[in-house]
């Protein structure tokens, strides 16, 4: 299996943010984590990025404690947030720093954006900015980018949806459904907009005060469902 998360557990303050008593995550599997502000999504993909430790429990990637060995630095892919990002830096100079991470020359680099034309919609490269002045959209983009630059076996999005265009929201799922049937890449993406969540996934983990509520395989009627609960 790719992921396990066994008795994990994280307060704050002496609130529990984070629960969860064993969860499994299969290679190929696309999770769509929903749950309404607070409920732990980012403390959970914090603790397995190891940028924050968890208080007891663990989570094992491909069997080994992330906490305690970093191999899963080599298969694993993420954005989270904009402190990803190197601010005072063109998107070009960040994609050559990040590529030159993984072995790839510049001409390597320029090669692999050119498949993100559409994606970018003309308003990343050569634009003569640092990455501080761009929308917090074209960030994500930057971001997104960057983190499949590795060619990833896990990748791990924190709200991928939230500031972009609606073009580009429906090409980074399409991007998403290609890396899964080509790749078998694992995705966890954490996503407020549940139509976009229930589309791009093929598993939704509910939390709730840290807890896992509800975890199904999408069908039809999983968007109702899912609308139906938050209703509530
Ligand atoms: N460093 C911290 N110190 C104190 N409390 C924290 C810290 N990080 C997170 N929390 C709290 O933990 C809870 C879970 O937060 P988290 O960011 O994981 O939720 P989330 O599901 O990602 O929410 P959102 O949908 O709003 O992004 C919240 O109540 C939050 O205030």
């Amino acid at each position: 299996m790719m992921l396990e998360f066994k008795q994990l557990k994280k307060s704050y303050g002496g609130r529990t943010v984070v629960d969860i008593n064993n969860l499994i995550i299969r290679e190929g599997e696309t999770i769509g984590l929903v749950g309404n502000n607070g409920a732990g999504k980012t403390t959970m993909f914090r603790m397995l990025l190891d940028l924050i430790r968890p208080d007891s429990g663990e989570i094992l990637s491909k069997d080994v404690n992330v906490a305690t060995n970093s191999d899963w630095k080599n298969y694993t892919a993420s954005y989270l947030d904009e402190g990803f990002l190197i601010d005072y830096l063109t998107p070009e100079e960040y994609f050559i720093f990040i590529g030159s991470l993984h072995n790839l020359s510049i001409a390597d680099v320029k090669e692999y954006l050119n498949q993100y034309d559409e994606f970018f919609n003309g308003e990343i490269l050569n634009r003569g900015k640092y990455i501080r002045d761009f929308s917090k959209g074209n960030q994500n983009k930057v971001g997104i980018a960057a983190a499949l630059m590795q060619k990833p076996e896990l990748l791990v999005l924190d709200e991928p949806f939230a500031n972009l265009d609606p073009t580009t929201q429906i090409r980074l799922k399409s991007h998403i459904k290609a890396l899964k049937s080509t790749h078998r890449l694992t995705t966890l993406i954490s996503s407020h907009d549940l139509n976009h969540v229930t589309d791009v996934c093929d598993r939704i983990i509910l939390l709730e005060k840290g807890i896992i509520i509800k975890d199904f395989h999408t069908d039809e009627n999983s968007l109702k469902e899912l609308e139906a609960y938050f209703a509530e």
